[in-house]
């Protein structure tokens, strides 16, 4: 046990329910800890509280949001609060502004002000936005944005909210580092949210473990809890760090690894066959065996009409400020696209000019040949369907039921009844079909956003990272639902950070970076290029870096054990991809 004295925050015996629904007890008799100079992961599947516990620390709760709380929380010091959804502490106009609001709250001298907003801007590559509209940033620059602005207040207890569910992997490793850097230089205490925890766990001094019912299920040292509940965190659907779920797999008693390296290192011949299995599970979509790939070969658009055909396209948000271009592509009718890239380098933009909803500076979009601006807005959303990047911009109903069955035309129809029940339950919102959308956990939020689409009869349907912010079971099922739909031969075209994801499933990627289109094939060939040793190899690793991208881990593992040698006819040929 700590000391009293030494805690710089508690709760005891907490317990909170909200009023609309006053039986369910969102948190149940939690009790929690942090020391000084602590840093703290706090685990649990989406919706089981971690942002309210998050709250109740911060003061949200009950201050701003209504809430039956008892039990009690003592707090020692200034506890600043990074918010899952960016947007919702943005009040200002500018984005010195907006770092400036919260410093002269608490009352920072003019002079320090100016120092403080420089550093934090500089910290997070936003100088550029220093006196513009942050209105106009794409959803990862917001939330480098919100990062700034609670650096620059230099709170003593930090709350990080999914602080890198927008970013792409580049930018995600820096804001962690940046997280780090607080632990280390500066002896803050941290309280970290994440569902995937890459680039944490190893770090953090404890892992708080949330059940689904409102219950503190266990806390220790990382590694610890995930040993001790593995049943749980398999149930649960908590995100196991990728190389420890493979390795305790392959031996369940070993040390978790620390790199990708020490990971292969430790794999003897002999286990290589199943290591190769979960290898090809990771990356189905791109190896011979899988059921998608063949599919892909059926796929054939040589002689086919493309459902989209970019030629010459340009974008440009006023004069000056050309997003990309010229750029040029077809997106086949049947095909599984990802637009990847660094944030803001226009992939939002880019589906939305899909939509229809922006209009080009230059060049064409074709949607079945016909030039898109020649289609009327109730033609295109016939034909396509949307899911925004914030859910919340999508939301026409008050309940969650309502909004599901509103999209199918047909809501009182007992069959269509019963499909949006099981859409619900699939996608564990069932729990909440009569809340209000706006009251629902953010990954509650963007599951509900992509079910609205789901039961929908549109050719193809655009999805702005469809599953960022989940857990393990409901980022599967979400995907599994995604992969219904393509089976019955829609068209989906995502944006998405989740390379894994792309590796598993996509058949074609976009890679926007710098206003150009750097690369527009099959996933297959930019990866397995990447750790090889010709020049084509080199060309596309320098791609890669340019864009903010990571290689999948299964292909970083599936390289090193290439490395290691000797393994091919272990049956490593046997995940060739299709070529
Ligand atoms: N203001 C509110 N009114 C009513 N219910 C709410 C409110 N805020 C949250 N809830 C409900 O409380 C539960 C916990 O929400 P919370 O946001 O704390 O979950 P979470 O663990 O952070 O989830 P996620 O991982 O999806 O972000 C959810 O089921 C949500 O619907
Ligand atoms: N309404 C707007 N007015 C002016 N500029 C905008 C507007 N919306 C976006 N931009 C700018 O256009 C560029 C592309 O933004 P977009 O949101 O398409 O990027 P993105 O690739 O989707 O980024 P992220 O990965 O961060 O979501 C950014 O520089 C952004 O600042």
């Amino acid at each position: 046990m700590h000391s009293d004295s030494a805690k710089q925050c508690a709760v005891e015996g907490v317990s909170l329910a909200f009023p609309d629904a006053p039986e369910r007890k969102v948190l149940d008799q939690i009790h929690l800890s942090i020391r000084k100079g602590e840093s703290v992961l706090l685990l649990g599947p989406s919706g089981s509280g971690k942002s309210t516990l998050g709250y109740v620390l911060g003061g949200l709760i009950p201050r701003s949001i209504e809430a039956v709380v008892t039990g009690n929380v003592r707090v020692e010091g200034r506890v600043g609060m990074l918010f899952q959804d960016p947007e919702a502490q943005f009040c200002m106009l500018t984005a010195e502004d907006e770092i400036a609001f919260g410093l002269e709250n608490i009352r920072i001298p003019r002079r320090e002000m100016e120092t403080r907003i420089d550093a934090a801007l500089e910290r997070f590559g936003l100088m550029s936005w220093k006196r513009r509209n942050s209105a106009e940033m794409s959803g990862g620059m917001k939330q480098k944005l919100a990062m700034a602005c609670l650096l620059a207040m230099e709170p003593d207890i930090y709350i990080f909210d999914e602080p890198t569910a927008n970013l792409d992997p580049a930018s995600t490793r820096d804001v962690l580092r940046a997280i780090r850097e607080l632990k280390q230089t500066e002896s803050k205490t941290l309280l970290i949210i994440e569902h995937k925890v890459e680039g944490v766990i190893d770090w953090v001094d404890r892992a708080v473990l949330l059940g689904p019912d409102g219950r503190l299920l266990d806390e220790g040292m990382p590694g610890e809890v995930f040993r001790r509940r593995q049943a749980e965190i398999r149930a649960y659907g908590i995100w196991q760090p990728t190389l420890w779920k493979w390795s305790s797999r392959l031996n369940p008693t070993a040390p978790f690894p620390t790199t990708t390296k020490q990971f292969v290192d430790a794999v003897d011949s002999g286990q290589v066959p199943q290591l190769v299995e979960l290898l090809d599970r990771e990356t189905g979509a791109l190896t011979a065996a899988s059921p998608a790939a063949a599919s892909l070969q059926d796929l054939d658009p040589i002689g086919k009409v493309p459902l989209f055909r970019a030629e010459n396209a340009s974008f440009s948000y006023g004069k000056g400020h050309k997003v990309w271009g010229p750029i040029s592509f077809d997106i086949n009718a049947g095909e599984w696209v990802a637009i990847v890239g660094p944030n803001g380098c226009g992939k939002s933009t880019l589906l939305s000019a899909l939509m229809g909803l922006r209009n080009l500076s230059e060049g064409t979009i074709r949607l079945k040949e016909r030039p898109l601006d020649s289609y009327s807005g109730r033609e295109i959303s016939q034909l396509l369907g949307f899911v925004f990047q914030n859910p919340e911009h999508q939301f026409i109903t008050d309940t969650v039921w309502q909004e599901v069955a509103f999209g199918t035309g047909a809501p009182t129809n007992p069959e269509v009844k019963e499909r949006v029940r099981e859409t619900l339950v699939d996608l564990g919102l069932i729990h909440a079909a009569n809340a209000n959308p706006f009251s629902l956990s953010q990954g509650e939020k963007r599951r509900l956003s992509v079910a609205t689409t789901l039961l929908s009869s549109h050719e193809a349907l655009l999805l702005d990272e469809p599953t960022f912010g989940q857990d393990a079971h409901t980022a599967f099922e979400l995907e599994e639902k995604l992969a219904d739909l393509h089976q019955q031969g829609r068209t989906l075209i995502m944006v998405t950070h989740d390379m894994e994801l792309v590796a598993r499933r996509a058949q074609k990627v976009l890679v926007l970076a710098g206003g150009n289109l750097l690369y527009c094939g099959h996933p297959a060939d930019l990866f397995r290029m990447e750790e090889s040793e010709d020049s084509a190899a080199a060309e596309a690793s320098g791609l890669l870096r340019t864009a903010n991208l990571e290689l999948p881990l299964a292909f970083k593992v599936r390289a090193l054990l290439e490395r290691k040698g000797g393994l091919l006819h272990a049956g490593l040929a046997a995940g060739e991809p299709v070529r």
